[in-house]
């Protein structure tokens, strides 16, 4: 971050919260001018511990002198938790990161139409994320340089132009880390029944993801044509890729896809509105 002593307050210090302060300060961001408001007592030992910021029970005064708010809580109590920072707020820049739940309805509760809503995920916790942000139209361009900035110190950033499709990105990037560890597990309890130790079955299947996804990364061929570099013919990949494609895992990963999405729509009607 350029301003290194501006002070950002996250309401919430949980899990998504600690990954974007852990990769803010691995980033150069000064961890007293990280301010959480946390209830849970041992999650603010464990930020005070781990990141040195300054971690607090009460919202009250915590968004004073504050450049940004994140609301870093489950959607089922961010409506709550927005009506209760409306006397706050003041002229902090309003940033969620709760899935499904719509800039418009934060809005409407914190008493601030300058919202921009994000979608982060956990790998921002090595500086390896990606963000997909969508502003509310009264939001400026400094307040959307600030949301970037801030998202930016910790991975990659996509805006979209329409914020509904924040619940496609919930979906692939998002929840994504979710798959990718599903699938490293399964790889790796694929290797325990094959005879290979735990560990060496992890560190195969760890590497195998992150050298394919840089391969992918870096390459000029497309996804399909690495694979077929990878399928000899009446080889080894051949046989697993038609397991795979009897057993439907494209169809399954794209049908977990979908559901995600649904899910983050369904977050917003169920907890947005009124
Ligand atoms: N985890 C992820 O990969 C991602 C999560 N998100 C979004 O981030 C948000 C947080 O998710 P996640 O970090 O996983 O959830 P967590 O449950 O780990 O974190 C939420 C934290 O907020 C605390 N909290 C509850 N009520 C309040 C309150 N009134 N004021 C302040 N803090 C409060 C909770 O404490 P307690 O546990 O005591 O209730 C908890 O520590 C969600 O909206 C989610 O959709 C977005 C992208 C990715
Ligand atoms: O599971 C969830 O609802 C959150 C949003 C994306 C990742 N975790």
């Amino acid at each position: 971050m350029g301003d290194h002593a501006r002070t950002i307050t996250f309401i919430g210090g949980g899990n998504m919260a600690q990954a974007l302060i852990g990769g803010l300060i691995a980033r150069g961001a000064v961890p007293r001018s990280l301010r959480v408001v946390e209830p849970n007592e041992a999650t603010r030992a464990l930020l005070i511990e781990r990141f040195g910021v300054d971690a607090r029970a009460d919202a009250a005064g915590a968004l004073a002198g504050a450049a940004a708010v994140v609301l870093s809580v489950k959607p089922q109590v961010l409506r709550e938790v927005a009506l209760g920072l409306a006397a706050e707020v003041g002229d902090a820049l309003v940033i969620s990161i709760a899935a499904g739940i719509r800039a418009r309805d934060i809005a409407r509760w914190i008493g601030s139409d300058r919202v921009v809503r994000t979608m982060p995920n956990t790998p921002a916790l090595i500086g390896e994320g990606i963000t997909g942000l969508a502003a509310l139209p009264a939001c400026t361009t400094a307040d959307q340089g600030l949301a970037d900035e801030l998202l930016g110190a910790v991975g990659r950033t996509v805006w979209v132009d329409d914020e509904s499709k924040l619940d496609a990105v919930t979906a692939i990037s998002g929840s994504g880390p979710a798959y990718v560890f599903l699938f490293i597990e399964a790889l790796e309890a694929a290797g325990v029944r094959m005879g290979l130790g735990a560990t060496e079955a992890r560190a195969l299947a760890i590497q195998t993801f992150a050298g394919g996804a840089q391969l992918a990364a870096r390459s000029d061929d497309s996804p399909a044509v690495l694979r077929e570099k990878v399928t000899s013919k009446g080889g080894t990949t051949f046989a697993a890729l038609t397991t795979m494609r009897d057993k439907a895992v494209p169809e399954s990963i794209i049908a977990g896809a979908l559901a995600a999405a649904a899910r983050s729509a369904e977050l917003g009607d169920e907890f947005g509105r009124d």
